[in-house]
């Protein structure tokens, strides 16, 4: 199934796509305004950040489902459509909550969702940072030799192919503003942790979706919540994000092992 968001690869991976205003500021104000109404008791407070859980409780044994409210469904009915790389609807939504000093460790996520994952950017702009697996940048005994032959003399790998492999596994971040939808799926999934630092100051010397231009002077936007500034300071040499907000994220994914609702209260 191709969607139209396919026009918005970026990178080196085929497989990480990135659109910029996804949704428009009154939707983004909106998505706020229901994240900070839900009941207290919804947040999940952890070491460093908060999250909610929408869509059910994820099992080893699958999804214990719970209906998404409308609120979420108008977006994930929108990425389920336009991206064309679900299988079936959308049916979990994490949502977490950073400060500008909070970050998410590098990790893969859990063997429950559907390899594909699409993040609604709301608040602070981040850098989403993404490192190969260590099997990948450090043991090269994993690599398939057949596949290695093929695009070489048919002896056994040189150390400038072996490099050239290892090249195609190098950090790459991704620079996520207000209101953009990243997708990541297949190589980018399987071989890459993802994680943002938990620092104030964010550098997006490696991003990939970030055009010389776009950075080569510093603006200030306005934020419907908590109401400051973001700011983008940068030029060709000292690309940074100084992180003065908040920073929300909706998580989208599909958990496509679902167990009955078998109690209805
Ligand atoms: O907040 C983000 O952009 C990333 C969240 C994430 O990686 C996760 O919930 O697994
Ligand atoms: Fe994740």
């Amino acid at each position: 199934m191709e969607g139209k968001l396919n026009n918005f690869q970026v990178g080196h991976l085929p497989t990480v796509i990135y659109k910029p205003d996804f949704i428009t500021e009154s939707e983004e104000m909106l998505l706020l305004d229901k994240v900070y109404g839900a009941p207290i008791s919804k947040w999940k407070s952890l070491k460093n950040r908060r999250l909610q859980n929408w869509g059910g409780i994820v099992h080893e044994k699958g999804l214990l489902p719970q209906d998404l409210p409308s609120w979420l469904t108008m977006i994930t009915q929108r990425i389920y459509e336009e991206s064309g790389l679900f299988p079936s609807a959308i049916n979990h939504v994490l949502i977490n909550e950073y400060l500008p000093d909070q970050g998410i460790m590098p990790h893969q996520d859990g063997p429950a969702y559907f390899p594909v994952v699409a993040i609604l950017s709301l608040g602070s702009p981040v850098v989403m940072d993404f490192i190969p697996h260590s099997r990948l940048r450090t043991c090269t005994d994993t690599w398939d030799n057949n596949d290695v032959k093929s695009e070489g003399s048919g002896e056994e790998p040189s150390e400038i192919e072996t490099d050239k492999r290892m090249d195609n596994h190098h950090p790459f971040s991704v620079l996520l503003m207000p209101r953009s939808l990243l997708i990541f799926k297949d190589n980018a999934y399987s071989d890459y942790l993802h994680g943002i630092k938990d620092s104030e100051v964010h550098q997006y010397d490696e991003a990939i979706n970030v055009a010389e231009p776009l950075v080569s002077h510093k603006f200030d936007q306005q934020l419907p919540e908590p109401g400051k500034a973001i700011q983008i300071v940068g030029n060709k040499d000292h690309k940074v994000i100084q992180r003065t907000a908040k920073r929300v994220s909706l998580t989208c994914r599909l958990v496509l092992k679902v167990q009955k609702k078998l109690f209805k209260f």
